[in-house]
């Protein structure tokens, strides 16, 4: 039985991608779409996709989950939209796979309590990227030998939430290995604000946003006379398919919510 997927965002970058990935796939079957307005009643009717692509849209996620039964929800959306469709889902006894990024911490502790209580398994992935999900595992093993490191994310000009969600998971599992701690010059101060960036228990993070980019970070351990640099670039959004098929896989064998991908590679 192939798994039946419902997809929010499919218009969006990230969301075409992913519907033409999931179309492709044997084993999953696309069986709805959410968007936030009535753009046509089936994915054939947008121009961006072809034809035989006969998929139901919907603008209101219940109705959607009642009418098409999807095993797995996966959103591409927006920070705004996501915390709510994650919510819905869970209720609904639907396992949700959340590529959108800008949860709060306590929004993810709320989610991972209620998926619990509810036995059902949900994945909230900052990035599908292979490459990216590697980085983040070699920044964690790099801080424990060498605690003091700042991390610089680029992204398109058009992204909404600010640090990354894969900066944000970055500073997370650097700090579950090394001791919190203030860098720099005990006595620096800043003549311009935001100049040393955000601040994740001690570790700077620093935002920039160019079009041109897609979706790069670059994380920097230093040490005395030395320089480790860590870096990851996805040039296409291409890089987040393969992790994306691996998340609706794995979380149909899961009862609960785990935060990130590399707990299950
Ligand atoms: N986890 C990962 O590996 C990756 C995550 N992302 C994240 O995915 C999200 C989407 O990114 P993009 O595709 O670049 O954005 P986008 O702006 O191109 O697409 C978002 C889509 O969501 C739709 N949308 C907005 N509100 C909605 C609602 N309430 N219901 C249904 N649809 C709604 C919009 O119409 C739009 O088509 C962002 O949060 C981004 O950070 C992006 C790339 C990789
Ligand atoms: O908005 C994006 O594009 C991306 N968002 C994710 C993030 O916030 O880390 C993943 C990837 O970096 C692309």
């Amino acid at each position: 039985m192939p798994i039946r997927v419902a997809i929010a965002g499919p218009r969006g970058r990230m969301g075409q991608e992913a519907v033409r990935t999931i179309m492709e796939e044997a084993e999953m079957e696309l069986v709805a779409a959410l968007d936030y307005k009535e753009v046509g009643t089936q994915l054939n009717e947008l121009t961006i996709f072809p034809t035989d692509y006969e998929v139901p849209i919907y603008t209101d996620l219940k109705l959607l989950i009642e009418e098409t039964t999807p095993d797995v929800f996966l959103d591409l959306t927006t920070p705004k939209s996501v915390y709510e469709h994650t919510i819905i889902a869970l209720k609904s006894g639907v396992r949700p796979v959340i590529g959108t990024t800008g949860f709060s911490h306590a929004e993810l502790m709320e989610l991972e309590s209620m998926a619990s209580d509810q036995k059902t398994g949900a994945l909230i992935v900052p990035n599908f990227a292979i490459g990216a999900i590697l980085m983040m595992k070699f920044a964690k093993m790099a801080a424990e030998y060498l605690p003091e490191v700042e991390i610089i994310e680029l992204h398109h000009d058009r992204k909404l939430d600010a640090p990354s969600g894969t900066a944000a998971k970055t500073a997370q599992m650097i700090s579950e290995v090394r001791e919190s701690h203030k860098q720099g010059h005990p006595d620096e101060h800043e003549t311009m604000e935001g100049a040393r960036g955000a601040n994740y228990d001690g570790i700077p993070i620093h935002s920039v946003r160019l079009p041109g980019l897609v979706a790069h970070q670059t994380v920097l351990f230093g040490g005395e006379g030395q320089l480790l640099t860590l870096k990851h670039d996805s040039f296409d959004r291409k890089s987040f398919m393969s992790g994306i098929k691996i998340a609706i896989r794995k979380v149909m064998e899961l009862n609960k919510l785990i935060y990130g991908l590399e707990k299950l590679l």
